[in-house]
């Protein structure tokens, strides 16, 4: 199993570029499946590993998919073979769930293994199941499939959502794009990858309008055909190398970054008293002092995200003062805690509560990424710590992070991958 080693206390200068988005990529893809003839052409997918389950998935359903260089994906999804999904790929990843709503669009039946993803906490799927449901179709759950089924078609309807859930809010806009009539989610997520995917599928010939506002109209169209589409930049992956920046106290220019997705980030960032310039496409994070504590509570977009809540809690585990960091997204997201304390963190876990009292240094120590942005804490934390840190179970990393051995080396970090024992530089 491959593990990095980092050796703390560089400084990071330079440029990184960042790739496309990993969670509107994994939903742009099963999205491909309703085209009724044409090819989808999809650029800045990223190389991670999500993204290869899938197009694994999708080439095991019968899908001719060619991953080309560079990012760019081909696909033509009318040679599929099957409308079920199984298999260990479906069952690791959390976005298989979207081949559900795509399948069921499309052909009116779908049955797709249970989704797994990242262990954060309890992650119900019962939103989903309620807007397929309201659009007519038939769900049940039977020896680990979810199966749906609309034998009669799919109608539009009004859905409203208990909880601002992103999966449900676009499992349920590729489910509708087809269906008769028109469908409104109320309450539905905001987040930049929403917006992402409404605007993939307009592209394909749908009628979605309010992606990016918590009521979202689709009104049902007979045909969509293939288009090319352009992934928007990982926000995640921005904000991780935002705080990369900061906590060494370096001067890093993020680039091919959609500054707006970044603002609940930058404002805690300037908050804590870290220099942020923003560009029309790329950011410049700069730090030439201990930053400050801050608060934190995570929610849904535009809210801080909880997707970047780990890597912070390394950033403000070595800042001036108190923080307290609320979770209020997933109960089981401090997993990484545990590790920085290893490394002489002083923080304190009470149910969705994190009572940081930052430290001057943290110290290397070996620690296992128990979840992908548990792993990014980890990295941003050996960056920082006196010595030597080795993080283990890098596979959660590389979910969804591209080459970030290579990016933060070239920015002047001293990290290698050891895989099966053996060091390499690529
Ligand atoms: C592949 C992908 O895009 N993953 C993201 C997606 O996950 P995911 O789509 O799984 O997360 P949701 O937005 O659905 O979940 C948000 C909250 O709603 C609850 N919930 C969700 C669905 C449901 O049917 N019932 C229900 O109660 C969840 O337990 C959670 O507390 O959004 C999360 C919240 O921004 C991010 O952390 C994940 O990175
Ligand atoms: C939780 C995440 O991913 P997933 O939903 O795919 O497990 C994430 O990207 O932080």
């Amino acid at each position: 199993m491959d593990k990095l080693q980092i050796e703390g206390g560089k400084r990071l200068f330079g440029e990184v570029n960042i790739s496309g988005a990993k969670n509107a990529a994994v939903a742009i893809l099963p999205a491909s499946i309703l085209a009724d003839d044409g090819l989808c052409n999809i650029d800045n997918i990223p190389d991670i590993h999500d993204v290869k389950c899938l197009e694994n998935i999708m080439i095991d359903m019968g899908i001719s998919l060619t991953s080309e260089r560079d990012g760019h994906v081909k696909i033509n999804p009318n040679t599929i073979k099957t409308y079920s999904a199984h298999g260990e790929n479906v069952r690791t990843m959390r976005a298989s769930y979207y081949l559900l709503g795509a399948l069921l669009g499309k052909y009116k039946k779908a049955e797709v293994a249970f989704p797994g993803g990242c262990s954060i906490g309890v992650r119900p799927i019962d939103q989903h199941i309620k807007g397929f449901e309201a659009l007519g179709a038939k769900v049940t759950i039977e020896h680990g499939y979810i199966k749906a089924e609309a034998p009669n078609g799919l109608k539009g309807a009004n859905i409203y959502l208990d909880v601002v859930s992103v999966g449900a809010t676009i499992n349920i806009m590729l489910a509708a794009c087809k269906a008769e009539g028109i469908t409104v989610i109320e309450n539905a997520a905001r987040e930049p990858h929403v917006v992402d995917v409404a605007n993939f599928l307009n592209s394909m010939g749908a009628n979605i309008k309010g992606a990016g506002t918590d009521v979202i109209k689709i009104v049902g169209v007979d045909k969509l055909r293939g288009c090319d589409y352009t992934v928007i930049p990982d926000q995640i992956e921005a904000g991780t190398y935002m705080v990369a920046a900061a906590i060494t106290k370096g001067d890093v220019l993020i680039k091919n970054v959609i500054p707006k997705h970044l603002e609940s980030m930058t404002a805690k960032l300037i908050e804590m008293g870290v220099n942020v310039e923003e560009c029309e496409d790329s950011i410049r994070v700069s730090c030439d002092k201990r930053p400050k504590a801050v608060n934190i509570k995570t929610l849904p977009y535009p809210g801080f995200p909880t997707d970047i809540q780990q890597p912070f809690t390394t950033l403000l585990s070595v800042s001036e003062g108190r923080s307290i960091v609320t979770e209020s997204i997933w109960e089981g997201r401090f997993k990484h805690v545990d590790e920085l304390k290893r490394m002489g963190a002083n923080i304190k876990v009470e149910g969705k509560i994190a009572i940081i009292d930052g430290i001057e240094r943290l110290s290397g120590a070996e620690v296992m990424a128990t979840d992908l942005r548990a792993g990014a804490a980890l990295v941003i934390a050996g960056l920082a710590a006196e010595g030597t840190t080795t993080v283990t179970h890098v596979r959660h990393i590389d979910r969804g992070y591209e080459k970030i051995e290579e990016k933060l080396r070239k920015l002047g970090a001293s990290i290698i991958r050891i895989t099966d024992n053996r060091e390499y530089f690529e």
